[in-house]
């Protein structure tokens, strides 16, 4: 198969979906590879590495797209990207098509066979969110800790607070991955953590590890108000999985909490899980303030960390990639009812149930496509 790693466009979108190791594995397993000029230097990848492990370097993107069968990419394609598919090209990145009626409608005009890495299962898990989902969990606290600062907007307070005075309240709604891993930062750094999920086994899961160094609670919107008003920092982490977030806190809820409080939305990916979250933000110009609180609503965090970000993604991307390649798309999606589930978009269809359900528009099951 003759793939194409592009280079990511979105602001600050260092990360990039292939490494020189990949491209060698690809190219052992007999694939071609063409990237995109600069497409690695983000993530500290010159052109020549991926030169040496056999792949070739093209300046022209149209090229790129025109000559390869598959793409892979980190984030889901922008509208300068759109005319550059054809039909029936393989699409193998994040895609969130839920709340992007725009890019959904682009994909289905083009006829793109789009398989999103968030949507993809392995026993009960999401094995090509998790990586990023670890990074954005931990960078959740790093930036709400930043935006606390006076200098940023914040009310002023350190996490951790110091003897004699008391840590800062962390908030975080959905004990997933992202939950967890910014939960651990948050002790870590001293602060006060409570965990709110609707999953009851998750709540003794997070009890177990955390050994009481977290509150946990289960989430319904009394209790989520309640925790709201108390945060200095709210973490948003919800998800249900390739469905539109719920939009758990209200504007209420906001206008409870001190001016100078911080609400860091990781969920903004699939549209944002805080009614006063009303735009995606960018790593340029990361935040706003809405009723004296600071929102951040970046959709690409770890992008900021590309060097770790990419050798995490590729880690556990690789591997399907290769089973695509090899088998083709079809036989490999036979061949693993998980990764079949990653499947958004086939020849102008829809084929995953909660993008259809966020559009209105006809579902058809990816069984019927594979049959
Ligand atoms: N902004 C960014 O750069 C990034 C965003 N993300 C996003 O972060 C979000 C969370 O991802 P993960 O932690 O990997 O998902 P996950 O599936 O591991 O965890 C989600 C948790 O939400 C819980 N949940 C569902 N409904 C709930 C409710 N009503 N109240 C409280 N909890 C509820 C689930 O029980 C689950 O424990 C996703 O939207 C993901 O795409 C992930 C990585 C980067
Ligand atoms: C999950 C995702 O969208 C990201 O890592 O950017």
């Amino acid at each position: 198969m003759i793939i194409g790693v592009v280079k990511e466009i979105k602001n600050n979108e260092n990360r990039v979906g292939l490494t020189p190791a990949g491209t060698e594995t690809l190219k052992k397993a007999g694939h071609a590879v063409l990237v995109e000029q600069g497409a690695g230097v983000g993530s500290g990848f010159s052109d020549e590495s991926y030169i040496t492990a056999g792949a070739q370097i093209l300046a022209d993107k149209k090229a790129l797209f025109d000559q390869t069968e598959m793409i892979i990419k980190v984030k889901e394609p922008l509208s300068p990207e759109y005319q550059l598919f054809h039909e029936g090209q393989i699409l193998f990145t994040y895609l969130h098509l839920a709340p992007e009626p725009e890019l959904t409608r682009a994909l289905l005009e083009k006829k793109v066979t789009g398989i999103a890495y968030e949507t993809i299962e392995r026993n009960h898990t999401l094995p090509l969110l998790s990586p990023m989902s670890e990074v954005a969990g931990r960078m959740a606290v790093q930036v709400g800790a930043h935006c606390l600062e006076k200098p940023f907007g914040g009310k002023g307070i350190l996490l951790g607070g110091v003897p004699g005075v008391e840590p800062a309240q962390v908030v975080i709604v959905g004990g997933g991955i992202v939950g967890t891993n910014a939960a651990k930062m948050a002790v870590g750094m001293g602060a006060r953590v409570t965990v709110l999920d609707t999953s009851a086994d998750r709540l003794v899961y997070l009890d177990d590890i955390f050994g009481g160094r977290v509150t946990t609670v289960m989430s319904n919107s009394y209790n989520i108000a309640g925790w709201v008003k108390k945060a200095d920092l709210l973490i948003g982490a919800v998800l249900l999985p390739g469905e539109k977030a719920p939009k758990l806190v209200s504007e209420e809820m906001v206008t409870s909490m001190e001016p100078g409080s911080v609400i860091v939305d990781v969920a903004i990916d699939q549209g944002g899980s805080v009614e006063t979250i009303d735009r995606v933000t960018t790593h340029s110009d990361p935040t706003y303030v809405k009723h004296g609180v600071v929102h951040y609503s970046v959709a690409n965090m770890p992008g900021a960390v590309a060097r770790t970000s990419t050798f995490a993604l590729t880690n556990a991307t690789l591997d399907y990639a290769l089973q695509i390649a090899n088998k083709g798309w079809k036989d490999a999606l036979r061949a693993d009812a998980g990764l079949a589930k990653g499947l958004n978009t086939y020849a102008g269809k829809i084929t995953f149930k909660g993008v259809a359900e966020a559009h209105k528009l006809a579902f058809t099951p990816v069984e019927e496509v594979l049959a």
